[in-house]
């Protein structure tokens, strides 16, 4: 660690948290509860990501899109509307009326801290335990890291008209002619199929082959499939864009050869961690190859230092569950600091809220590791609601103890947190399957799988067990 500051603070504290995002918000209220005297740091406090261009507005839009997807399904049932339009000034305003109630509530957490725990301006650290924030100097015994991400725009795109990214998307008044998503991660593909289904002219372009974040080829290749149906989908291809009046001109070449005129682009091409200018130089931390400081991820401190990181800006988990363990566990260490403690991290869950959700829960261990399939096309709910598509994979060790899973089936965002639970209860596929399910669900879907890999570990079932796996009776 390079040596403490020696210049006169204006102000001291015990923990200083720069960021006042979910996981800054967090950091600062477990500090708090430990008996530190904290002070939080934003330049803005205009609300945390989550909910101010994040989870929420997103999640707004899909839910409109939604709306629009049952009614074009509707024929499937005998129902059909009559003319159905989609007033997307008014689907936007909506959103942003209730992000704005999002927002207000995360300000409102803010606004409840002592005058003198916030501190606004941006933060740069002079030294291990001193920061300037506009101006002003302030020591402070640890300090927390939690400034978020920020969106990558390639360069491809500089200058170019309506170029959006999730920080500027909610803002459009009405909803776009058509648009060019850069990037098949979580943020392209959700935002991607909720504008495609509210009626824009969608297509999303990637220059790499995975698609919402899935590491399980069979379940990114089944969601691939189905979301094809809905927008193009260029996976694997380099991309150039250019002018063309207030237009911009996409050319893409690659496993797919193509170009066409958009009227906005939407680059969702990752965020990476909020980290420059920040002076990290000056705190003589260890950093990867990103620039990143390298922290250990059961205490969030970086090496043997007083600084800990939480949240998007570590680039560890960047989702907000995540973020706010992140930032109890970094602040609950900093109020200790230097006696710092280890956390059990939770199993990791991250879903993609396209429809159908995918999701990635846990850890595949080894190649070893033994995989029960269920495949939805047949399951017998989701053939009832005319949604029956899509792939389920669950994987276990040798013992059946079950370890992760991977998933893109309707409802999977719910099946999702089941497997979860059970792996966090470190249950077998055995014991999984003896818990009561009720009929006719979609969590009867998890029945296949898990009896595959209790077959493939030769375990039989108790005599007073039905074997049976039934779609439908
Ligand atoms: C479109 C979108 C949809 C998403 N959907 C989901 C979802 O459905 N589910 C999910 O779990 N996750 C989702 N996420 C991810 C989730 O939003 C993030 O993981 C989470 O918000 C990260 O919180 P944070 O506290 O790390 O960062 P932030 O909330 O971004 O907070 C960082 C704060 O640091 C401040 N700051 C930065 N630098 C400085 C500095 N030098 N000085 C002072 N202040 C500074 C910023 O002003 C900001 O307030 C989504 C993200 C996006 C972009
Ligand atoms: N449901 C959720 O939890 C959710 C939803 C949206 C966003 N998020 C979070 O928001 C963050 C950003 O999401 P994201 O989807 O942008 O990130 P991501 O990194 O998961 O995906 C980015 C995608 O863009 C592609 N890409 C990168 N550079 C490119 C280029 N120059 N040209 C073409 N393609 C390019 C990558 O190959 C990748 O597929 C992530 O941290 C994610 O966890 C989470």
């Amino acid at each position: 660690m390079n040596p403490t500051n020696t210049q006169k603070p204006d102000r001291t504290c015990d923990v200083a948290i720069i960021g006042a995002g979910t996981a800054g918000l967090s950091a600062e209220r477990s500090a708090r509860r430990a008996g530190a005297k904290t002070i939080l740091i934003d330049e803005h406090f205009a609300g945390t990501t989550c909910a101010s261009v994040g989870c929420m507005p997103s999640k707004l839009l899909i839910a409109a899109a939604k709306a629009a997807h049952s009614v074009s399904d509707a024929p499937l049932f005998g129902v059909n509307p009559k003319s159905v339009t989609t007033d997307g000034k008014v689907v936007m305003q909506r959103v942003r009326n209730l992000r704005d109630e999002f927002v207000a509530a995360a300000k409102k957490s803010i606004e409840d801290l002592r005058q003198d725990a916030q501190l606004k301006g941006r933060a740069k650290f002079l030294g291990p335990d001193m920061l300037e924030v506009d101006g002003s100097r302030l020591r402070a015994k640890a300090i927390v890291i939690a400034t978020g991400s920020f969106p990558s725009i390639p360069e491809t795109f500089a200058g170019l008209p309506n170029i959006l990214t999730n920080e500027t998307v909610f803002e459009l008044e009405d909803l776009p002619t058509s648009l060019a998503v850069i990037g098949a991660g979580p943020l392209g593909l959700e935002l991607a199929q909720a504008f495609a289904r509210l009626g824009v002219d969608v297509a999303v372009i990637d220059e790499g082959d995975t698609i919402a974040a899935l590491k399980d080829d069979a379940v990114a290749s089944s969601l691939r499939t189905l979301l094809k149906r809905e927008f193009p989908l260029y996976l694997s291809t380099e991309i150039k864009a250019s002018r063309s009046g207030d237009k911009i001109e996409m050319s893409w070449s690659g496993a797919s050869t193509g170009n066409k005129t958009f009227t906005h682009v939407l680059v969702a091409a990752g965020r990476p961690p909020n980290l420059a200018n920040l002076g990290l130089e000056t705190t003589g931390l260890e950093v990867d190859d990103h620039g990143t400081p390298k922290f250990d991820r059961r205490t969030m401190r970086c090496g043997s230092s007083n600084i800990f990181l939480a949240g998007d800006c570590d680039a560890d988990v960047p989702v907000l569950h995540e973020a706010s363990a992140e930032g109890a566990i970094a602040g609950n260490n900093a109020a200790r600091f230097p006696d710092v403690g280890t956390s059990r991290r939770s199993t990791p869950l991250a879903i993609t809220f396209t429809d159908p959700p995918s999701a990635s829960i846990g850890t595949r261990s080894d190649d070893a590791a033994i995989v029960g399939t269920s495949d939805f096309s047949d399951q017998g709910r989701a053939k009832v609601d005319g949604r029956n598509a899509g792939l389920l994979r669950i994987y276990a060790d040798s013992s059946g103890n079950l370890t992760g899973a991977s998933l893109a089936v309707p409802e999977g965002e719910h099946l999702a947190h089941l497997i979860a639970w059970a792996i966090e209860m470190k249950q077998t596929a055995m014991q999984l399957l003896e818990m009561p399910i009720y009929h006719p669900t979609y969590e009867e879907g998890l029945r296949s799988a898990l009896r595959e890999i209790c077959s493939r570990i030769e375990i039989s079932f108790a005599a007073d067990r039905d074997e049976g796996v039934s779609p439908g009776v």
